[in-house]
């Protein structure tokens, strides 16, 4: 079976590439990174190494790798493909769409064969965007074939892979936890399952779960501990006060997911327990600037702040620690981040209140909005004092 896999990258290597190795797959990777495409082809293998006190490690054998400048290859790769992934970046879904379009044309102009499409992002919908970037390429007629023949199934990937830092480009230590959950409904017949896989009929349940648990924490932790000086979310997680505050916005989302979805709430706990001690992990070193890395993304409507603390705030419930999060995002200035930079000159271009709304959506006249403004004056004050 052949796997084409977009983002050879922390995620793609460290996670899909590996799970999709030891599912039987030989994976052919595209990326951008000219050393990382070069190495793959020379080696044809890679090692990926836990991060516990064993630190085992595996080798992922039988992969190879293309430019992703070189349209004519990915287009080939994909035609001939039983399966894409994608793990590039939510914003990067549309550069890559073409390649996969032209792939999609060539397939179906000579075999009915599925293909399967997957974009393991932390996105919600992120394959179905992708479907969106990709049929903008295609004929109606392609579209009308495609939507037979193809499958964009949407997912939820979790597994903490830092910023790597080894001699060897391509070695990559990742959490040992991982979750892959797909959305089966999305799927055509006859798909091979592949190992490590959780398939589900509905996905929003578990992409909320883990959007506004993992990767809320994660950045509440992240955006906290950048304002306090800390360079890592380990030591971040050190600071009592910090730990306290991602519990308590954590409680917060607990309470909306609760509500939402009926989950048991001691499971929930548990779940938010289990989260907090994978951001401690003493055997990964991640960066707060990795983690927060974004803002603009990340306070967007559809993401980890804005839409828990909305949702929360329709069931009667009033985010503040959720909108303190957000304040923290707001006053994330790190200035090799392109988005910080955008952000930043935003608010003193426009003006704190209005920079929000244009983020977030979020009315002036909204209750969470005025939460938030008061969320960063004292931020400001607490970093100043
Ligand atoms: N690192 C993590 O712990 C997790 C990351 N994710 C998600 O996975 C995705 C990838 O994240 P990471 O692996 O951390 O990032 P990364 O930066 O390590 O990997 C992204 C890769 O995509 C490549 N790329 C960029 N533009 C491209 C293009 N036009 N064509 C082909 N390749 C291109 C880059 O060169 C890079 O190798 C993101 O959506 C992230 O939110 C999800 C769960 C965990
Ligand atoms: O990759 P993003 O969306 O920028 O956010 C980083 C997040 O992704 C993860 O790497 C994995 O879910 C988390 O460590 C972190 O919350």
């Amino acid at each position: 079976m052949r796997a084409v896999h977009f983002g050879a990258g922390n995620i793609g290597r460290g996670f899909i590439g590996l799970l999709l190795s030891r599912s039987g797959y030989e994976v052919c990777f595209v990326d951008v990174n000219d050393t990382l495409v070069s190495l793959l082809q020379q080696r044809g293998e890679y090692t990926v190494a836990l991060a516990n006190e064993a630190q085992e490690a595996a080798v992922v054998r039988g992969v190879t790798a293309i430019n992703g400048k070189d349209l004519e290859r990915v287009a080939e790769a994909v035609a001939n493909a039983d399966l894409v992934t994608t793990a590039v970046g939510v914003s990067i879904l549309k550069h890559i769409a073409e390649g996969i379009a032209k792939g999609i044309e060539q397939r179906l102009s000579r075999s009915n064969a599925p293909l399967h499409i997957i974009a393991c992002e932390n996105a919600i919908g992120g394959s179905t965007q992708l479907k969106e970037h990709v049929y903008s390429h295609l004929s109606g007629e392609m579209r009308s074939k495609a939507d037979q023949y193809t499958a964009f199934p949407d997912a939820a990937v979790d597994r903490i892979v830092p910023i790597q830092h080894h001699e060897d480009p391509l070695h990559v230590t990742v959490e040992p936890f991982y979750e892959w959950v797909v959305d089966r409904s999305g799927m055509i017949e006859g798909f091979t399952e592949i190992q490590g896989v959780h398939y589900v009929d509905e996905l929003t349940p578990y992409i909320e779960r883990k959007l506004f648990t993992v990767n809320t924490g994660h950045c509440c932790a992240a955006y906290l501990g950048y304002l306090q000086g800390f360079q890592t979310i380990q030591e971040a997680m050190a600071d009592q006060g910090i730990t306290a505050q991602v519990r308590q916005v954590l409680e917060e989302t607990g309470e909306l997911l609760v509500k939402k979805y009926a989950f048991d709430s001691q499971e929930h706990k548990n779940y938010i327990h289990k989260i907090l001690d994978r951001f401690r992990n003493p055997y990964l070193t991640d960066e707060v600037i990795r983690v927060g890395r974004s803002p603009i993304r990340k306070l967007s409507p559809n993401d980890r702040l804005v839409r828990p603390a909305l949702q929360a705030f329709e069931l009667g419930m009033t985010p503040n620690h959720l909108a303190r999060a957000m304040a923290a995002a707001l006053l994330f200035d790190h200035t090799e981040d392109p988005e910080a930079v955008e952000l930043q000159s935003t608010i003193q271009a426009m003006g704190l209140g209005r920079a929000v709304t244009h983020y977030t959506g979020i009315p002036e006249n909204h209750p969470v909005h005025g939460l938030i403004l008061e969320h960063v004056h004292q931020l400001k004050q607490q970093v100043h004092s």
